[in-house]
């Protein structure tokens, strides 16, 4: 921005002032990439400073915002916070990130880090947002990462590149890793400080800046750790945490057919106990950032980190395993059905309910092995085509009229609480997420790692328990009494 603006990196002005100017709109921010946590936090900057222009490669993000919506479904607050601020003229869009870097004083990068194929980490896009920037950077500015980086990106990466490439030296502009503690469905809540916001700067001067910014965007506390290599480190150990925690419950979930019991139910029972935070066990791990977070450590260090390296086997094997015990329960009916000779329906191709988002979905791992297995695929997602992950797509409303051997619920989207289950022809139904009622239906219905009512995992739905994939004693058959 204009060397004549005032200055949000190593400023003289007494803090006071420089918070007024900051929200009184004088600091102009750029936020790079509106995606599902980008176009939140620009909303959040716009409320707080009046003064954001949001850049995104997409330009129909674009002029979705420039008409005062947004693109982001299932996010609550979300629409009518853009278009109040649109409508205010305190947050505008353009394709253009030079343009918007030339005016800014501080610059916002909320845009996915990738993996290659190797599955080491890509900061292509990173560095094309750092292109923009550095063709506008003045000496003063401040570069805000909140995109998920490797620990050491903003030290190693970052800085040089934005020294090489704008001509400043180390000292006149500012960088800070800034990370998004925030999930898709809360974004507004958790930005405007649903957890205390962590800052970390490649200098002292940095760190500061971030803090007064982030105090002013959020009601929590503000927590300065020693550099930007901390603030990265702590974000991608949090997506670890989850990540390993999750492979331990899928792997308890499993034992859930061999003891005959809910493992749903023991771990939830085991959580009583404070120091006991086990996760949930499902179907797998999808989305753009835990199962792509442990390799930004896996990829890059000589220790050999096997906790990690096998958490996400485990996690990636789910799809398979769903699989598997549909083939087992379908080979258990009295039909005696084989996958290569089935139609199955799969439940949910998004990684997650309401998210319209299918990087690293589970569905997609389920999708692909029954097709190997020679299956005929049929899905349904309220979000996304399942033409385009390799499943026939049928509606809701068409369920009726067609027979399935089988059926794999991947994702619980709340729209098929609307499914009539009872119209349905009788099918093997195996439920990943333990979201399906079908009791008083003719369902075979197996539910993974049990329920958390107590149901081991072959209760639930009339025709469910052939004996034939009997659990070892003792088992659970009716939500609660040993028999
Ligand atoms: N989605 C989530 O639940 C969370 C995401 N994060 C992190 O936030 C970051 C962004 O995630 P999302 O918003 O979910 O991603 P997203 O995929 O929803 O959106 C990314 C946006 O960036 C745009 N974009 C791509 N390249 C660009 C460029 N060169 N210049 C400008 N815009 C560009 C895309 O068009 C898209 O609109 C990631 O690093 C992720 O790890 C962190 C916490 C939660
Ligand atoms: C609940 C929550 O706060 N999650 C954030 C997470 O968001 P994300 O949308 O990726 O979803 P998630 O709910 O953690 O789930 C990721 C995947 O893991 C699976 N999953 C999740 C929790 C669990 O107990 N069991 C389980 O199998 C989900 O089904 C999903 O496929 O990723 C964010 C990120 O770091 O990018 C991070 O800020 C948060 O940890």
């Amino acid at each position: 921005m204009s060397a004549l603006g005032p200055s949000i990196y190593g400023s003289e002005l007494p803090e006071r002032e420089l918070r007024e100017r900051l929200i009184g709109g004088e600091i102009p921010v750029a936020v790079y990439g509106l995606g599902k946590m980008g176009l939140p936090l620009a909303g959040v900057y716009a409320e707080t400073t009046g003064n954001v222009t949001g850049v995104d490669v997409d330009p129909t993000v674009v002029e979705t915002l420039a008409d005062g919506e947004s693109h982001v479904v299932g996010e609550p607050g979300l629409d009518d916070l853009v278009a109040e601020q649109v409508e205010r003229g305190r947050l505008t869009a353009t394709t253009d990130g030079a343009a918007a870097a030339a005016d800014a004083g501080i610059h916002v990068i909320i845009v996915p880090t990738l993996l290659a194929e190797d599955d080491s980490p890509d900061l292509a896009t990173v560095e094309s947002v750092l292109e923009d920037i550095a063709a506008g950077l003045e000496p003063g500015d401040l570069v805000v990462a909140e995109s998920t980086l490797p620990p050491g990106s903003c030290r190693d990466v970052l800085l040089p590149h934005l020294i090489q490439e704008s001509g400043l030296e180390r000292g006149e502009l500012g960088l800070a890793f800034c990370p998004e503690r925030t999930a898709s469905g809360s974004a507004l809540r958790d930005i405007r400080g649903r957890y205390p916001k962590v800052v970390g700067g490649v200098d002292a001067a940095s760190t500061r800046a971030a803090e007064l910014i982030y105090g002013e965007l959020t009601s929590n506390e503000v927590h300065a750790v020693s550099d930007a290599t901390t603030a990265e480190a702590v974000k991608v150990f949090e997506g670890v945490y989850r990540d390993v925690n999750i492979a331990l419950a899928n792997e308890l979930g499993r034992l859930a057919d061999e003891l005959g019991i809910s493992v749903r139910e023991a771990i939830d029972t085991a959580n009583g106990l404070s120091v006991c935070q086990l996760h949930e066990p499902g179907p797998g791990v999808g989305g753009h950032c835990i199962p792509y977070y442990p390799h930004f450590l896996l990829s890059r260090f000589e220790e050999p980190m096997p906790v990690m390296r096998t958490a996400r086997e485990l996690n990636d094997a789910m799809p398979s395993v769903m699989v598997d015990r549909l083939a087992d329960r379908l080979a258990a009916t009295g039909a005696d059905t084989d996958l290569a000779d089935a139609s199955v329906l799969v439940l949910g191709i998004t990684y997650r309910a309401g998210v319209e988002e299918t990087r690293a979905s589970p569905a997609l791992g389920v999708v692909d092995a029954l097709r190997e297995m020679g299956a005929d695929v049929a899905g349904i997602d309220p979000l996304v085509d399942p033409a385009e992950y390799g499943a026939r797509p049928v509606a809701l409303e068409d369920l009726p009229d067609e027979p399935f051997d089988g059926a794999i619920l991947v994702t619980a989207h709340e729209e098929f609480e609307a499914i009539p289950w009872s119209d349905l022809e009788p099918m093997v139904v195996v439920d990943g997420r333990d979201a399906l009622d079908l009791s008083g239906t003719a369902h075979s219905h197996y539910t993974f790692a049990g329920s958390h009512d107590g149901s081991a995992p072959f209760g639930g739905g009339d025709g469910s328990d052939d004996g034939r994939s009997a659990p070892l004693e003792p088992r659970r058959t009716d939500g609660g009494t040993d028999v």
